[in-house]
C-alpha cells in the first residue's frame, strides 16, 4: 500500500478534499456501512442544541453534519476550506449557509456562537490545539465544544481487526466509490497516528477549554468528545 504524506499542509489537505467532493456522501456511507448516520444522531445528542441556538460547525465539508442541528431549531454555519466541498455542499443542502474559512483564522469575531462542532476534521489540521483555540475564541462563555473524530477501539480483538484489517482494506472499498484511492490511504494513516481519547481530551485542556470528557461510540472506533468554554 502506497504511504500517505501526513504532513498535512493545508494546500494539500484542501486539494484532497476538493477531488473526493463530489462523492464524499455516498463513500461515508459505503464504508461505515451506514453506521455513521447513528454516529450523526449521537453527535447531535452531545450538542443539546436549544431551538435558536447559533452553533458553527467547522470542517463541514458538503455540510452533512451540519443539516441535523436545523431539524431542533438551531441554525448550523457550515464552514469548511475546501471549495469543492463547499461547492457539493451548495448543490445537496441550498438550505444551509455555507462558509468558506480556515479553522485557524476563524472568520467570526469572538464569541459568536453557542455551540462549536467538528465532525472527522481535526485530524486533519496541521496544529489542532491552535485549531481548538481558535474554536474557543468563537464560542460564547459557557458554550459547548463537541469533538467527533475517529479514535481507538478499548477492546483488544476489535482494535486488531479495525486497525490492521479493516483499515488497510479502507482504499479498496474507497474505490469503488471514490476516484482517489490515495485519499482513503492517507485517512487510513490519519487515523492510526490520531492520538486516543485521553491523549485528545488532553489537546482540548491545553486549548483552554473547561472539563473535557468523552463517550466512545462503536467500541471506540469513534469517540465524542465535549468541554465547555
Ligand atoms: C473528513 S471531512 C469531514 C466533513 C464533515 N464534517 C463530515 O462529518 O463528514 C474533513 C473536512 O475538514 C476540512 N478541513 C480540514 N482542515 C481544515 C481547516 N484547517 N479549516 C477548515 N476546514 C478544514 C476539509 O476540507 C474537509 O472538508
Amino acid at each position: 500500500m502506497a504511504r500517505a504524506d501526513l504532513d498535512k499542509q493545508p494546500t494539500d489537505v484542501r486539494r484532497m478534499f476538493d477531488t473526493v467532493a463530489k462523492r464524499y456522501d455516498l463513500t461515508n456511507d459505503l464504508m461505515t456501512a451506514g453506521i455513521q448516520r447513528s454516529w450523526r444522531r449521537s453527535m447531535v445528542e452531545a450538542v443539546a442544541p436549544h431551538r435558536g441556538d447559533l452553533v458553527l460547525d467547522l470542517a463541514a465539508g458538503t455540510g452533512c453534519s451540519s443539516e441535523p442541528f436545523g431539524a431542533h431549531g438551531a441554525t448550523a454555519v457550515a464552514c469548511d476550506f475546501s471549495v469543492g466541498m463547499l461547492r457539493q455542499g451548495k448543490k445537496d443542502r441550498p438550505g444551509l449557509p455555507f462558509v468558506a474559512g480556515d479553522g485557524t483564522r476563524l472568520p467570526f469575531l469572538d464569541d459568536t456562537f453557542d455551540a462549536v462542532t467538528i465532525s472527522y476534521g481535526l485530524r486533519n489540521f496541521v496544529d489542532p490545539v491552535a485549531g481548538l483555540k481558535e474554536m474557543l475564541r468563537v464560542t460564547r462563555p459557557g458554550g459547548r465544544l463537541v469533538v467527533c473524530e475517529f479514535s481507538r477501539p478499548t477492546n483488544g480483538a476489535l482494535r486488531t481487526v479495525y486497525l490492521d484489517g479493516f483499515m488497510q482494506a479502507l482504499p479498496k472499498i474507497a474505490a469503488v466509490t471514490a476516484s482517489a484511492a490515495d485519499a482513503y490511504v492517507y485517512l487510513a494513516e490519519s487515523i492510526r497516528a490520531w492520538p486516543d481519547q485521553a491523549g485528545l481530551a488532553d489537546m482540548i485542556a491545553a486549548a483552554g477549554w473547561q472539563h473535557p470528557e468523552w463517550r466512545n461510540l462503536t467500541g471506540g472506533i469513534v469517540a465524542l468528545h465535549r468541554a465547555t468554554a
